[in-house]
């Protein structure tokens, strides 16, 4: 899976053979060892270029291996050879040269990369350190600091950024491998590893582990890169070993590198009504609409244009409308320098006119969350519109068919179901009806690629994934400070597990006053009450009481905690909080008891997957993987822990399943810790590995 050519006389070209990232895979690393042990020895030889085939270098180790047994030749002796050779070795980089791709570039003696070249060291995101020599080789080149950024963060640079950084020693826009042969016939023999003088950084291990919350990876980067700052070349290499044979086989790296595949596994969505991915064809959009500028329009807005789409942004009040024209302008200026782009902005138009779209090919609809006004809305827009322009929703729960029903063509109505802030935040819900066309989500699913999203698309249902499994979470949690517990106790044992809020601290942040709202559209508040059994089931109104007081969280300075001010974000424990508290304790005839981190993790966590399973059993997410990838990019999973599905599967679905069969013995009016049907079932079928719960849930559940 490498071959090796002789090119202008005198260059011996090894090209990685292994479409489509060229990944490092036993044949590959045989194929590698066996061309630079014929180059070296070839005396017609003067000099090797490695480059990778289909115009990628290499996207690094191959991560199918991981889960296995692995065989084949070991990439740090073939590194090892590569930078001993007596012969120049240069690397040819174009499209990308990741993780052990990056290594082996490392290894060698000098590299020219294509401007647009991805380069990096993401092995972090993986669970895993760059074990190939990358954290000893990497910081003797470029120095210590930039090369824990590097190495801690996983980010990637580009062509131009590895030169500035002196990673590589020739950018070109040209042909990089003929570039390389040039470069290859220019170079006396001998190697160009520069020693640097490296002194270790204080403070690194501190401010990694804090943002770390609980990701075992980058502590151990750090400990690698520090070893390269104090110890010999050897001595370094063989740290890096260490640290990495801890990594390899924790249940961390599993979780991440099932993440890493349950990401492409989601854009091959699939639908119960049989549309696919593959068999979908997306309509070509070019100029979007979009309704309402609020937080959501804006950033919906801002995220359009900078993926270079032409927007019309529509917001019917004027003065709205301006203040909505300033703060995009200002958004698009700080996105753009931040990632060091050119900014963009001209292609956004306003206006107050809602006719303004008659010509746009998509709409997004971000007005407030009230169906009546998104109702006559759609009518409009139907009326309105071109035959056949898609129409999406931003509703982060209400009915999307209701809404399409409302419309001339139901089958071009989807939603599009973004978070704030939208120009942010990765995740993007694509909720199709059950009279959505296969080409409307196709076209939904690919204008969230183009804007950087991960896309997953899913079923309607109220809240669809996200947010209908945030409910008993919540509420679970709520129930354990009636019981006992302060908000305090809930968020450390929550932070603790990984989130970076806890529930209380996020409630107060996004506003108490959103979910009261909710709550009371559903007919659940009744103000001044206490009772704790609404609409048949147990409720708690602490939520509501505290919004009737006006402590609507951070922006009113008291919600479940004090701030110092309205809008302050230090979070303190409220004397005032623990008091009412006690009280409300005593009229509800409640008996305060001590609450462990291990109760509050299992309640607010096996709810929150009992309610997945729920979801997985009626069709409206396609698999495990979908809910992991909405909770990891949308509700601040830990990505360490693979998602709530991935961790019910680490913990043992037989586990999950007992615990809340005991805990809903003890709370029998709370009824989502009623076992989910296809939970039981899975543990019935021997609890099989996350990868096999797609077969199950589609077995009919006679032959069980
Ligand atoms: C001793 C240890 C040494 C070392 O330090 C450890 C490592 O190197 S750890 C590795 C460090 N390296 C990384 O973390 C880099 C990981 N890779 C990437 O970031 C992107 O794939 C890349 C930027 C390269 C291309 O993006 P793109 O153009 O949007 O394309 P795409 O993303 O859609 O992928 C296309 C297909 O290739 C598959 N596949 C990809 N990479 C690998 C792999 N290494 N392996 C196996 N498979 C891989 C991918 O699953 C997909 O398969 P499918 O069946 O078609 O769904």
């Amino acid at each position: 899976m490498a071959a090796l050519t002789r090119v202008s006389g005198s260059v011996g070209l090894i090209s990685l053979l292994n479409p489509p990232v060229n990944a490092l895979s036993a044949a590959v690393r045989q194929g590698i060892v066996d061309t630079v042990r014929r180059a070296v020895s070839d005396p017609q030889v003067k000099s090797v270029v490695i480059c990778g085939q289909n115009g990628v270098f290499c996207g690094g180790a191959d991560i199918k291996e991981f889960g296995g047994h692995m065989s084949g030749p070991p990439l740090v002796p073939i590194f090892n050879t590569i930078e001993a050779a007596d012969k120049p070795v240069v690397a040819a980089i174009e499209g990308s040269a990741l993780g052990g791709g990056l290594e082996l570039a490392l290894a060698c003696h000098y590299r020219i990369t294509q401007s647009k070249a991805r380069l990096g060291l993401p092995e972090v995101s993986l669970g895993l350190l760059p074990a190939a020599g990358g954290t000893q080789r990497l910081p003797r080149l470029i120095g210590v600091p930039a090369a824990l950024d590097l190495i801690t963060t996983g980010r990637h640079l580009t062509g131009a950024e590895a030169l500035k950084l002196g990673i590589v020693d020739q950018v070109t826009d040209q042909n990089t491998v003929e570039a390389a042969v040039k470069f290859a016939l220019s170079i006396p023999s001998g190697c160009n590893i520069c020693r640097l003088h490296l002194s270790e950084r204080p403070g690194v291990m501190q401010r990694v582990k804090k943002s770390a919350h609980g990701a075992i990876a980058p502590v151990a980067c750090v400990q690698a890169v520090q070893a390269a700052a104090t110890l010999p070349f050897t001595q370094g290499m063989q740290r890096e070993q260490e640290l990495m044979a801890t990594l390899f086989g924790s249940g961390q790296a599993r979780a991440l590198q099932y993440c890493f595949f349950s990401q492409r596994v989601v854009s091959k969505w699939s639908s119960p009504s049989g549309s696919r991915w593959d068999t979908s064809k997306p309509k070509p959009v070019t100029k979007v609409g979009v309704i309402g500028l609020g937080t959501m329009g804006r950033g919906i807005t801002v995220a359009l244009a900078l993926a270079g789409l032409s927007v019309v942004a529509v917001e019917t009040q004027q003065q709205q409308m301006m203040a909505a024209q300033h703060a995009v302008s200002g958004m698009l200026e700080r996105t753009a320098r931040r990632r060091g782009v050119s900014l963009v902005g001209d292609q956004i138009r306003y206006s107050v006119e809602l006719e303004a779209v008659a010509d746009v090919e998509l709409v997004i609809e971000a007005v407030f969350e009230d169906m009546a006004l998104k109702e006559k809305l759609f009518k409009q827009l139907s009326t309105l519109c071109k035959a056949d322009t898609l129409l999406c929703s931003n509703t982060s729960s209400l009915d999307i068919d209701h809404l399409a029903s409302q419309t001339h063509s139901p089958q071009l109505v989807v939603g599009m179901h973004f978070f704030a802030p939208a120009h942010v935040m990765k995740l993007l819900e694509v909720v199709y009806g059950p009279r959505s066309a296969p080409q409307a989500v196709a076209t939904a699913m690919e204008l969230g690629k183009r804007m950087g999203k991960v896309s997953v698309a899913v079923g309607n249902c109220s809240g669809f994934v996200g947010n209908r499994m945030l409910m008993p979470y919540v509420e679970e949690a709520s129930f354990l400070v009636e019981e006992g517990a302060s908000p305090e106790i809930v968020d450390r044992a929550l932070e603790e597990f990984g989130f970076p809020m806890g529930v209380f601290r996020m409630s107060d942040l996004s506003g108490l006053d959103v979910g009261w709202k909710v709550r009371k559209a559903r007919g659940l508040v009744e103000p001044g009450q206490m009772s704790r059994v609404r609409q048949g089931r147990r409720y708690s109104p602490l939520g509501d009481l505290l919004c009737e007081q006006g402590r609507f969280g951070q922006k009113t300075g008291r919600g479940w905690y004090l701030y110092d001010s309205a809008g302050s974000r230090e979070a303190q424990p409220d004397p005032w909080l623990q008091s009412f508290l006690e009280e409300y304790r005593a009229r509800q005839g409640l008996v305060s008891r001590r609450i462990d981190s291990q109760e509050v993790l299992e309640r607010c966590l096996y709810a929150l997957i009992n309610e997945g399973f729920n979801i997985l059993q009626e069709g409206i997410a396609a698999g495990p993987e979908d809910i992991d990838m909405i909770y990891v990019f949308g509700y601040g999973f830990p990505r360490h822990r693979g998602g709530p599905m991935f961790y019910a599967s680490q913990v043992g679905l037989a586990q999950v399943l007992q615990r809340l069969e005991h805990y809903q013995q003890l709370h029998p009016d709370i009824p989502h810790l009623r076992p989910s049907s296809l939970l039981r079932r899975l543990v019935s079928s021997g609890s099989p590995r996350i990868q096999r719960w797609r077969e199950i849930i589609r077995m009919p559940h006679s032959s069980l």
